[in-house]
């Protein structure tokens, strides 16, 4: 069907062609992710260990949102036996960033996938690279012709010592490669060095909403519902 659409373009204008699939792709988009509607997005940003998941997952139960985690879906790719998988293992156990057209490209596939307009990402954007590459993302691929832009709505920051992030990563027992002390104290220094600036480039806009997730969970927990109650 498409490879018939694409014989006949050929006899047609540029412009017309394109357009045609421009309009044809967004319908698309509308129908598989959200039925029209504009989907939001949200990004929870904060150290390893600072409670990214814990929250997200209590998001998930009370305000309906699907819940994307960066990481576990690079888990995800190494457990399929893709060819990327032994270098984006290779990344993860030395605490580094995987470059942005992997992750982003699970993140698309997951959004488009995932057919709701109410999405929390997690872990993402870890860098600078990572921010800029999703800014100009394409969602659908024909041809390579629609560049969408998703921006956040705001990005959620969970502010937690070292000290506390590190001592949970250390108690967190999912058999995880990167949580041991020399992986885990890579992690924090790659969160100062690359992670914290992509959180002040948001803060500059004004887009941050900060919570001090040192607290129990259940009172961060208050804290972040308090915050979804109003956007809602
Ligand atoms: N507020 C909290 N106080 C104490 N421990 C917590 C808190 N939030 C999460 N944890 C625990 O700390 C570990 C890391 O939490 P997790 O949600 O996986 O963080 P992240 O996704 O940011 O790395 C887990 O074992 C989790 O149960
Ligand atoms: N945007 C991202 C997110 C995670 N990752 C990699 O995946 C690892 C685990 O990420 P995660 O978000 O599951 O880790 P936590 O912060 O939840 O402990 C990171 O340390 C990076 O190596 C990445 O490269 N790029
Ligand atoms: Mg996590």
């Amino acid at each position: 069907m498409r490879g018939g659409l694409v014989a006949s373009a050929r006899l047609l204008p540029r412009p017309l062609v394109r357009w045609f699939l421009q309009r044809r792709a967004q319908q698309d988009i509308n129908e598989n992710m959200s039925g029209g509607k504009k989907v939001k997005i949200i990004f929870v940003l904060g150290g390893p260990g600072s409670g990214k998941g814990t929250q997200c997952s209590n998001i998930v139960e009370h305000f309906g949102f699907i819940h994307l985690s960066a990481g576990e879906l690079l888990r995800a790719e190494i457990n399929s036996g893709s060819e990327n998988g032994t270098m984006i293992d290779t990344i993860i156990k030395e605490g580094k960033i995987v470059p942005s057209e992997i992750t982003i490209k699970l993140l698309q596939e997951a959004i488009i996938k995932g057919g709701n307009d109410k999405y929390i990402i997690d872990g993402f954007p870890r860098n600078e690279e990572n921010r800029v590459v999703f800014e100009s993302v394409t969602l659908v691929t024909y041809f390579q012709l629609l560049q969408i832009n998703i921006s956040p709505e705001f990005v959620l920051f969970f502010d937690c010592s070292e000290e506390e992030m590190e001592r949970r990563l250390l108690g967190r027992n999912q058999g995880r490669s990167d949580d041991n002390i020399e992986t885990i104290r890579k992690r924090l220094k790659v969160f100062v060095e690359s992670s914290l600036p992509v959180i002040e480039y948001y803060e500059s806009k004004g887009m941050v909403k900060k919570i001090d997730a040192t607290k129990p969970a259940p009172e961060v927990f208050e804290d972040v519902k308090a915050i979804f109650t109003h956007m809602a």
